[in-house]
């Protein structure tokens, strides 16, 4: 990023809607991601996708765990979650056996293993973390630009993988998020509370 400005502005957002989702009490975190595991499980997406890409839930992200282990246990979904290594993202399958540990950025990981390392164009669906989006689906994430540079080589919406953020409602910002270049484009978003989809005039949650 070479916009001072732009940077700033960014970490300004990124900075409320963290503490937003941080300011959720454990009651509210687990109805979110009980809600969410619910909403994911029980939608037509699951009939056509076979390998799904997910992330283990960090710090006030929603939570992902309950997720993960009914689409392994339930669904009989091929998991894969990120390995980061330098400025690189492996997406590696998991399943109820894998051994875990916590990353350089104290988020959980399994062991590295080459073996289990899928090229991300043959992933069906990508449940993508993030720390905002808007009503047109732009996106802003940790800073890290991994989702970004990972999915770079898809060619837009409508291609695969179907890429599908997942967050709590309260990180729906208001106002337009600001825009670059390189932003990888949502095909929709799902929250505990609904799912948005490009070009919905949806501004609030239908509860
Ligand atoms: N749960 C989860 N896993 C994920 C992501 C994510 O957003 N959520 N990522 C999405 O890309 C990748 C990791 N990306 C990250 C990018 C920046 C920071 C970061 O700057 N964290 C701290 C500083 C940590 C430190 O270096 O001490 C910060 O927020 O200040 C963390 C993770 C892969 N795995
Ligand atoms: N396709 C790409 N190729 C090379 N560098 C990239 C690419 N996409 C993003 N970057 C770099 O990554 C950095 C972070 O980008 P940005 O602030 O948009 O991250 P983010 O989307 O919030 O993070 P993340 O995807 O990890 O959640 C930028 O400085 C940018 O230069």
């Amino acid at each position: 990023m070479h916009d001072p400005t732009l940077a700033e502005y960014k970490g300004r957002i990124r900075r409320e809607l963290k503490s937003r989702r941080t300011q959720l009490t454990d009651q509210q975190q687990a109805n979110a991601e009980s809600a969410l595991a619910q909403k994911l499980l029980g939608s037509l997406f699951m009939m056509s996708t076979k390998r799904i890409g997910l992330y283990f839930s960090c710090k006030g992200e929603i939570g992902t765990f309950p997720l993960i282990q009914k689409l392994l246990l339930d669904a009989k979904k091929q998991v894969f979650v990120p390995v980061v290594s330098g400025e690189r993202m492996r997406f590696q399958k998991v399943d109820e056996q894998t051994p875990l540990l916590l990353n350089r950025y104290g988020i959980t990981e399994p062991e590295p293993d080459p073996l289990k390392v899928i090229n991300p164009r043959f992933l069906d669906l990508v449940c993508v973390p993030l720390v905002g989006f808007d009503a047109d689906l732009n996106r802003l994430g940790m800073g890290g630009g991994f989702y970004d540079r990972t999915f770079a080589f898809r060619q837009g919406r409508g291609h695969k993988p179907f890429l599908l953020g997942i967050a709590h409602q309260c990180q729906m910002y208001e106002q337009p998020l600001p825009t670059e270049s390189w932003d990888i484009k949502l095909d929709a978003v799902l929250t505990d509370k609904d799912w948005y989809f490009p070009g919905s005039e949806k501004q609030k949650p239908t509860d």
